[in-house]
């Protein structure tokens, strides 16, 4: 018999925000400014899905009221699991590619700062303090850009 597939109790959508869909040269990463156990370390901006709203709709919010900007999806990174990334054994993260479509993106008070990354030195990227369960996204997506 096998196991029943996992389900995970929290939706969490991130967006991997890009200069240029085309073209990108750079990614944006925000430092999370809590819980304290977070506080500092780098993320890709989003949050929670909340109950009756799709997926994409709660990161197109997210990313509204954590930046101030307007953003559009480009296409969702796969994760291994159809809920995405697993972050815990009970969230899990969608994500997707996006640009900013009105507005730069600033820190707002979930963030202590956001920061463009060239993505031509992967290694900087890398060595970002990134969330732990972030480093297996940031890797599938640099390979993602490079192909
Ligand atoms: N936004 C985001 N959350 C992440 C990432 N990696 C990761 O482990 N998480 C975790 C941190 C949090 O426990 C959870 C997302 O919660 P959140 O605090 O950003 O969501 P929210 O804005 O809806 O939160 P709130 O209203 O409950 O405070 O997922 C990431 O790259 N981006």
């Amino acid at each position: 018999m096998s196991a029943p597939p996992t389900r995970f109790r929290t939706q969490v959508v991130g967006a991997a925000l890009l200069d240029d869909a085309a073209a990108p040269t750079a990614l944006l990463a925000a430092q999370r400014a809590y819980p304290e156990a977070l506080r500092g370390l780098w993320e890709f901006p989003g949050g929670k899905q909340e109950p009756g709203e799709g997926p994409e709709q709660a990161l197109v919010r997210e990313c509204a009221e954590e930046l101030g900007t307007a953003v559009e999806l480009l296409e969702e990174l796969a994760g291994p699991h159809p809920q995405g990334w697993p972050l815990t054994g009970t969230a899990a993260m969608r994500v997707w590619t996006a640009v900013a479509a009105a507005g730069a993106p600033v820190a707002g008070a979930d963030h202590l700062a956001v920061r463009w990354l060239p993505l031509d030195d992967a290694d900087a990227v890398l060595a970002l303090p990134w969330i732990p369960a972030d480093l297996p996204v940031v890797r599938a997506l640099l390979a993602r850009l490079a192909g």
